[in-house]
């Protein structure tokens, strides 16, 4: 199973392997309990696709020869999420090597009304990235080489199937870093990233991938299936590919068509090569670590680092009281700090060593004079920094271990980021074993995320619609950067008006009119 191997221990992890490092990795332990079928837990209808029949496998023989994987226990991994909450059945899996192949399946899928399930490193949150039913699974892990990188730009041009801590390893080896960093670095693919328009950890620094990407190569399955090679903007209507593989800054001809597929979670097209543009790699990078008596002071902490760090504030991550204590029980990670009801992990990252750190002791001062943080720490050397990001990126996995885990990633206006926790610790009580909100405070991104023993239809029953309705109060967004997939597709009118979702429905027709591409997912069912 080379390609589904995980990759090595995140830059940021704890010593050793951090479990979020192996998501989308060998998840089917067979002392793992069995997880229930997506179609025996929600409500669900398998839409007319046809079935997968003997001579579908023999085409899919000639198009990817060798890559026709039909054996259970290996297809067991990529139906199941790296949560463990859904799955699929799929029977087949394909894993083609180029754009080409990508090509001749859609067209064939397209032909005989075949279902599509693409699939990177299968690390999403929202059960995006797995079958609901018997969807055929395209997964781009052998999709897996850099096409060019320019040192003077910065600009890295690559297959879907690349991992993100690989490609990030390859241009840091060049002086550049990815825009993007994840918890899930070590097995998620730059295809799947950007077809979900990942967000992470240097967000606040480098923004969206809706910037940073540059173009795109994608496949639809629209007849015939059409190569767009969007890199530079030629669209292929033969389904012939035009090396044509170079990158702009700037391109302002006619509608930027690439757009459509960043975040469009694999409904209307599959990504099959990405160009990205990479900041250089900064010299100097420090990692502060604060406790705050407070939310109001968390806030004011963040006005205060902006004002004082200004263009070297790379992260200004938060994670409440509880969170602290899920990762030294579950994890034995020790705080550095004194007990504290929230805590803060601000990054800077600049080009001069001594001139960042007396920024950021001026800014320590000031804060600890003030009374906005009552304790703190500072790290500079990679060990101590990779050792104080653990204790923000492992809550995931912390929560994992608490039980039964319920998730909401939602995008507020800062002031009211915490509102939210404070009011359902109050509305759930007893209900829930843990209520916890930590995130990415710098985008007013919260990550709200309750704990159970397990799973309970009347706490779910309490926390939604509760949580979206609190939301779209708000003018918040549902999903701010996980994504849709299978779990959240019935909630996006809490975000979007009718006139969005019926446009969207109408480029999904349009760009994939018989519905093969990840059917289930993004887009709500029609009525
Ligand atoms: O598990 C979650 O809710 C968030 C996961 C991830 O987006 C993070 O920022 O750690
Ligand atoms: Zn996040």
């Amino acid at each position: 199973r080379a390609s589904r191997t995980p990759g090595p221990g995140s830059p940021r992890g704890a010593v050793g392997t951090s479990p979020l490092v192996r998501r989308g990795g060998s998840s089917s332990s067979s002392r793992a309990p069995e997880v229930m079928l997506t179609r025996e837990r929600y409500p669900v209808q398998r839409l007319p696709f046809s079935v997968v029949s003997e001579e579908d496998l023999a085409a899919f023989e000639r198009i990817t020869p060798g890559r026709v994987v039909t054996d259970p226990e290996e297809l067991e991994a990529s139906n199941v999420d790296w949560l463990r909450t859904v799955r699929g059945c799929s029977k087949v899996l394909l894993k083609p090597q180029t754009t080409e192949e990508v090509s001749h399946i859609l067209r064939y899928c397209h032909e005989r009304n075949l279902a599509v399930n693409p699939q990177g490193g299968n690390t999403g949150m929202v059960g995006g990235s797995v079958p609901v039913f018997d969807e055929i699974i395209l997964s781009t892990a052998l999709m897996n080489q850099v096409i060019s990188f320019h040192g003077v730009s910065g600009i890295l041009v690559c297959q879907a199937g690349c991992i993100l801590e690989e490609l990030s390893r390859y241009v840091e080896e060049r002086d550049f870093i990815m825009p993007l960093d994840l918890g899930a670095k070590g097995s998620c693919h730059i295809g799947g990233n950007v077809a979900t328009n990942a967000g992470g950890l240097r967000f606040l620094r480098y923004g969206s991938l809706h910037g940073t990407v540059l173009g795109l190569e994608v496949v639809c399955p629209a007849p015939p299936p059409q190569v767009c090679t969007l890199l530079h903007p030629q669209v292929l209507a033969d389904g012939t590919v035009l090396n044509c593989l170079t990158s702009l800054r700037k391109d302002n001809t006619g509608y930027d068509l690439k757009q459509l597929f960043i975040g469009s979670e694999g409904t209307l097209g599959v990504i099959t090569a990405v160009s990205i543009l990479c900041p250089p790699k900064p010299r100097a990078v420090n990692v502060a670590f604060l406790g705050c008596p407070g939310f109001a002071e968390v806030l004011q902490t963040f006005s205060t680092c902006k004002g004082m760090l200004g263009e070297i504030l790379s992260a200004f991550e938060f994670m409440d009281a509880e969170c602290m204590q899920l990762v030294g029980h579950h994890l034995g990670l020790v705080s550095p700090v004194q007990e504290s009801p929230f805590y803060v992990l601000i990054e800077t990252s600049g080009s001069r060593a001594g001139h960042d750190a007396e920024k950021l002791s001026s800014f320590l001062e000031h804060v600890l004079d003030f009374g906005l943080v009552t304790d703190g720490t500072l790290a500079t050397d990679q060990r101590r920094v990779k050792m104080l990001w653990a204790l923000r990126e492992r809550i995931t996995e912390a929560l994992s271990r608490d039980g039964c885990v319920y998730k909401y990633d939602i995008s507020l206006p800062v002031e009211r980021l915490y509102d939210l926790v404070s009011d359902l610790r109050a509305r759930l009580g007893p209900q829930a074993k843990h209520v916890v909100g930590y995130g990415h405070l710098g985008d007013g991104n919260l990550h709200l995320n309750v704990t159970a023993e397990a799973f309970s239809a009347s706490l779910l029953g309490a926390l939604e619609p509760y949580v979206y309705e609190w939301t779209a109060g708000q003018q918040g967004s549902v999903s701010a950067e996980h994504g849709l997939g299978f779990k959240k597709k019935d909630v996006l009118s809490y975000s979007k008006p009718p006139a969005a979702l019926q446009l969207m429905q109408q480029l999904k027709a349009l760009l994939d009119p018989k519905g093969i591409l990840n059917p289930y997912k993004t887009l709500p069912a029609r009525a």
